[in-house]
């Protein structure tokens, strides 16, 4: 009986015990021998849209490291793109391709924890954190930003922390320079990008066709408000809830800012919209929310882009003030743009070869880096960054603010406790599947990109979800069938 009993009360943990081995083995398996060989696999880390990650340790160097296994890499966009070396910017050690030719690995240097999961726990973000996270992640978007690169899908989840609180901005699978953007414009698939919706820009949501660094700031903004808040400032639970709940927050548009979005259906909605009660920023945050905090809010969470805040602009604001020094915010020296020309028609095994060339190219390249140690050599300010002291000095030298990141208030070890970054629970849904990169028009047409995205067609009410983008039909029916609500 006792034993029945013993075995009653355990089965629930044997399945779950069973259950992880037979997860775990599956991943690992994931992982092939030739990355085996070089990474011991330590565990998974995470599942996103297009893969796996794990925590890995280099063999030869000791080095932890995560391995972000990408299938179908040639279908989807890679991680790969390289923006030269930032403090606040992951950095991508190895890209190994797969057995298969269809998969890669990309190897990154490792970080403990991502600001989704901070968020979450609740309690380990001090006023100070906040500040210290928040002008890290604008040093990484001036850094983009300044070589005309959007990175589309700034997130908490895409904030990876340590326990000293250095960020490392990650995920850049969506991001584009403004030269390609301009260039997809006509190609409706392209076009209308998927990003997780709760970080996406009003613009966006409503179907403008221009794209601007403003895109970014609007993310910078949410992630701000999530920090303060401690959940997600406008959960939406479809595209137009989020519209919707932004509209209700943000200050009125004027007919000019709604015109500046160039969105054919945007007015129309958004009129409606404002017949609805207002609930201001201050409403929604605690009131114990710092004045300089609201302020950078209100100028990130503008309705026009143009008038949102650069971040260049706001990295001079009195909110990151105790962190912001010129000197150590680099800027890139030239325009990223992805190396393979979109104008020369490939085949698609051409189109292999030449990322497969790119790859190996990239692979010589690092290990001359990692021997000179000389990252950065192509970003010019970063060097600065590097050769002298980093922001985590300044934080170190007991300089105001940063001196109390230090003080035994960091992350630190409630980080390491089982914080693992692979609790993806509670987090936002799941970003859409991504199209399809552009890689050449003529051999991807937009045909290739519905399997990819899924069906455009498909409905959730009476919106296209597809692409998180409002369908200007599904808007239509809507404003019928809501009348003057
Ligand atoms: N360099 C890294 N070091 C440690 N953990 C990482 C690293 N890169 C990613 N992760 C973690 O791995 C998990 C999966 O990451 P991934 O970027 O694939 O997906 P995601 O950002 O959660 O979702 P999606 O890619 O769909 O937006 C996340 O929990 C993320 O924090």
């Amino acid at each position: 009986m006792y034993f029945n009993h013993y075995i009653l009360l355990f089965e629930p943990y044997c399945i779950i015990i069973i259950v992880d081995l037979i997860d775990c083995t599956m991943n690992i398996s994931d992982v092939e021998e030739h990355i085996s060989q070089k990474y011991e696999i330590k565990k998974r880390l995470g599942k996103g849209a297009y893969g796996i990650v794990w925590k890995a340790v280099d063999r030869r160097s000791g080095e932890v490291v995560a391995v972000k296994k990408i299938f179908d890499a040639f279908r989807n966009r890679t991680d790969a793109q390289e923006f030269g070396d930032h403090p606040n910017i992951i950095k991508l050690l190895n890209v190994i391709r797969a057995q298969n030719d269809r998969d890669i690995y990309l190897v990154f240097e490792y970080m403990e924890t991502d600001l989704h999961v901070v968020i979450k726990r609740g309690t380990l973000l001090k006023g100070v954190h906040l500040r210290y996270i928040m002008y890290q992640i604008l040093n990484a978007t001036k850094f983009l930003h300044s070589g005309n690169v959007i990175h589309r899908d700034q997130k908490p989840s895409n904030v990876l922390l340590d326990r000293d609180c250095q960020v490392k901005l990650c995920d850049f699978g969506l991001a584009r320079s403004l030269q390609q953007i301009d260039e997809e414009v006509g190609n409706p698939a392209l076009t209308e990008y998927v990003a997780t919706r709760w970080y996406r820009a009003p613009e966006i949501l409503l179907g403008s066709p221009r794209y601007t660094k403003g895109v970014d700031m609007w993310s910078v903004g949410c992630i701000l408000g999530e920090m303060l808040l401690g959940k997600a400032l406008f959960p939406g639970t479809s595209t137009i809830n989020q519209v919707e709940r932004i509209m209700r927050t943000v200050p009125q548009p004027t007919p000019e800012d709604i015109r500046s979005i160039h969105s054919e259906y945007g007015a129309s909605v958004i009129q409606r919209m404002l017949q609805r009660p207002q609930v201001s920023l201050e409403e929604l945050l605690p009131a114990e929310v710092a004045p300089d905090a609201l302020d950078l809010l209100k100028q990130l969470l503008v309705f026009n882009p143009d008038k949102r805040l650069s971040a260049e602009q706001a990295l001079q604001h009195h909110y990151v003030c105790g962190f912001h020094n010129p000197s150590r915010e680099p800027s890139l020296a030239y325009e990223v743009v992805l190396p393979v020309d979109d104008h020369i028609q490939l085949s698609v095994t051409q189109y292999r070869n030449k990322l497969y060339e790119m790859i190996l190219e990239k692979r010589s390249r690092l290990r001359g880096t990692q021997l000179n140690q000389g990252v950065g050599a192509r970003v010019g300010a970063g060097d600065q960054v590097k050769q002298g002291e980093g922001l985590g000095d300044q934080v170190k030298q007991g300089e105001g603010l940063g001196d109390q990141v230090k003080q035994g208030e960091g992350l630190g070890d409630q980080v390491k406790q089982g914080e693992g970054l692979g609790d993806q629970n509670q987090r936002p849904p799941a970003r859409e599947p991504r199209p399809a990169p552009k890689y050449g028009r003529k051999v991807f047409q937009n045909s290739a990109n519905v399997g990819a995205a899924g069906d455009p067609r498909s409905k959730l009410g009476s919106y296209s979800q597809a692409y998180g983008t409002i369908s200007k039909t599904g808007l239509e029916n809507l404003l019928r069938t809501r009348g003057g609500q």
